[in-house]
């Protein structure tokens, strides 16, 4: 135990030498070098004079721990828990105030006068102004998680402890204490430590969230992390909120999430609507939800800590409950994704209304899909859903399509007339799809209708009233399109009560859930039998970027169906364009997936047979060929020979 003279005096000369040169001290962390300097030039320590352990009156040790007497009563279970972990490997345990003074201290009987020399033990004071570069001391100088190791230490006194730091702040951040685990005797390598820095980190950390929790006891409290599994138990990120979102506080974790400033409401930190933090006991089995941080866009998973008894009124109670129950239509579309949750929540509040709603999202990321689900969930249930692709029809035919026209009301018209597509829709849901491509003589005439209540067909005297409710979609900016001059400001405000927004899919969280799902509903419609994908395939379709969305999940399902032969899906089935490295697809003629239509990716994903094209539409083939014919597709030239599955030359043939 006793320390060699020369060991001692060649500690001197090393310290001595950095002084005169301000270098690093030696193999030690940067860290070490700065306290050293601080040592010599703030506290003037002379390194020549070696100074004993001090141990601080009992009047004095007293004052120290009533200070943090609060966090003594909390910290007391962990304290004894992490002391029986590191008792039999020679370590004791101090727990010192943010002075460095020794508060609580656990340690070894038998070796009782050792460890009171070199300072571990009840009141000794191992601040750095004292103790010279110590882990406590320079622990509080430098608010970081350190090991002292042996010749770390600056005064020679203490080169043969290693002493292990961790900080413990306080909720607004300020450092409170610092616990320690320190060794008389250690391995010389420094990396025989790394362990203990880590189980001290986690223990005082440990200590801070119990010490948070307890303090915020009356205060409802956001426990989040990255993993939904780990959060209950052991999520890093707490933050205590007030009624109005507010952080009223938070630990170490949560506050590196904040934006700067004083006030930060939850709002600014998660991609949400104050509602969803108070839903959040209420969604999914394990009350846990997900959220994307509004800086990184990363998503973290949360639950919230409620006071007991407490009853939080934020917002409508009935729109909070009709956000929260269930509807099937509406909750099978996602499972815990946040973009999606949200979306989900004010589709249920607004299913039974008849406010205009506004679907936004990239193509082929379900907006049809959606407006069906609210239409089948809605009060119109019982009534017709007519979708106009506003797009798809030619600008000359719209007039006639939508508002219909009365007999005889020009040439080549049917001699009865026509009923439009939004009398059609009469007393259920009309879904103006790419709402983005209305010429806009026609927005006027339909803003009309929705002011009105009233259609006029063309060549028509007399309006006809139409009762239907109106949700319109579009994957462009129309606030653009407005600016632009090609979108009527008004219209705008009328079909836009609400806007919901679809995801794309690569942002989506839950893509393994639709990625199921997408494959149930194939083999429900009987397009595929049942098939299993294997997690080498699952893997590689959670990690593709989709930018067909949905849309080309579905493309991408059904082709590696029509060429696995086992009735399980390997990532060697899944379209090579996607998901091989040199696919026929990555050829210069394939254009960009995203801009392609169904038909055009379905021709692609069956390397344009147009046989096995109409057996996934079920329609025939020559109908397939009016579709190409229609959208300009021809195939590329080196898969013009491609052959049907009845072993015919699809391309030649003609129609
Ligand atoms: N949640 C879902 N579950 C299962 N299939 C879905 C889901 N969402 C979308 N799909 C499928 O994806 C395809 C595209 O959906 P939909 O037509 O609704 O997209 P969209 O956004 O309206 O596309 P576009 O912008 O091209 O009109 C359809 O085959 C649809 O059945």
């Amino acid at each position: 135990m006793l320390m060699q003279p020369q060991a001692r005096q060649r500690h001197i000369d090393t310290v001595l030498n950095l002084a005169r040169s301000q270098g690093a001290a030696g193999t030690a962390p940067a860290l070490i070098g700065r306290s050293w300097q601080r040592c010599m030039d703030d506290y003037g320590l002379d390194p020549s004079r070696p100074r004993q352990a001090r141990i601080v009156t009992s009047q004095t040790l007293r004052e120290h721990q009533d200070s943090v007497d609060e966090l003594l009563a909390v910290a007391r279970s962990a304290v004894e828990q992490l002391y029986t972990q590191v008792a039999g490997l020679g370590y004791v345990l101090l727990l010192t105030d943010h002075r460095g003074i020794t508060v609580q201290y656990l340690g070894n009987d038998r070796q009782d006068q050792h460890l009171r020399q070199a300072g571990l033990y009840l009141g000794a004071d191992w601040s750095e102004q004292y103790a010279g570069t110590c882990a406590v001391g320079t622990c509080i100088q430098e608010q970081q998680a350190l090991t002292c190791h042996r010749t770390d230490h600056f005064d020679a006194t203490h080169i043969q402890l290693t002493c292990t730091s961790a900080p413990i702040f306080d909720p607004a951040g300020q450092l409170m204490a610092v616990l320690d685990i320190s060794a008389l005797e250690s391995p010389e390598d420094r990396s025989s430590q790394m362990f203990a820095l880590h189980l001290t980190q986690l223990y005082a950390r440990l200590i801070e969230d119990a010490y948070f929790l307890r303090r915020y006891r009356r205060q409802p409290v956001i426990r989040c992390g990255p993993s939904r599994e780990l959060v209950r138990v052991n999520g890093p990120c707490l933050f205590a909120v007030d009624d109005a979102g507010q952080v009223v506080a938070a630990n170490t974790a949560a506050r590196e999430l904040m934006p700067p400033g004083d006030r930060v409401a939850m709002t600014a930190v998660f991609e949400c609507e104050l509602e969803d933090l108070w839903r959040i006991p209420f969604e999914q089995d394990d009350q846990v939800r997900c959220f994307r941080l509004l800086d990184s866009g990363d998503a973290y998973f949360a639950e919230l800590i409620l006071p007991p008894a407490r009853l939080l009124s934020t917002g409508s109670a009935d729109d909070r409950i009709a956000s929260i129950e269930a509807v099937p239509e509406l909750d099978q579309l996602a499972a815990d994704d946040p973009v999606m949750r949200r979306t989900l929540g004010l589709a249920k509040r607004l299913r039974m209304r008849d406010v205009g709603l506004l679907i936004l999202g990239e193509t082929g990321t379900g907006k049809e899909v959606l407006a069906r689900a609210i239409h089948r969930s809605g009060h119109r249930a019982k009534g017709a859903f007519v979708a106009v692709n506003c797009a798809a029809i030619p600008e000359s035919l719209i007039e006639s399509e939508l508002f219909g026209y009365a007999p005889g009301a020009f040439t080549g018209a049917r001699a009865k007339g026509m009923r439009g597509l939004i009398q059609q829709a009469d007393g259920g849901t009309l879904f103006l799809d790419e709402i983005g491509d209305m010429p806009l003589p026609l927005q006027t005439r339909l803003l009309r209708v929705l002011a009105e209540g009233e259609i006029l067909p063309v060549g028509a005297d007399r309006p006809i009233r139409v009762d239907c409710r109106v949700i319109a979609a579009t994957h462009q900016d129309l606030g653009k399109l407005i600016e632009a001059g090609q979108f009527r400001a008004d219209l705008y405000y009328r079909l836009n009560a609400a806007t919901l927004k679809l995801p794309a899919l690569r942002q989506r969280v839950d893509r393994h859930y639709l990625i199921q799902r997408v494959l149930a509903e194939l083999v429900e419609q009987g397009r595929l039998p049942q098939v299993r994908i294997r997690a080498d395939a699952m893997t590689a379709l959670l990690g593709y970027h989709w930018p067909g969305n949905v849309r080309e999940l579905v493309n991408a399902l059904a082709f590696a169906e029509a060429t696995c032969d086992s009735g399980e899906i390997t990532v060697a089935d899944l379209p090579e364009d996607c998901f091989g490295s040199s696919g026929f697809l990555q050829s210069a003629s394939a254009p960009a997936l995203a801009s392609r239509s169904p038909l055009e990716a379905a021709l692609w994903a069956k390397r344009w047979n147009v046989s096995a094209v109409a057996r996934q539409f079920q329609v025939s083939r020559p109908t397939i060929y009016r579709w190409m014919r229609q959208q300009g597709l021809v195939p590329p030239q080196h898969l013009g020979d491609a052959s049907g599955a009845d072993g015919t030359s699809d391309s030649s043939a003609s129609h």
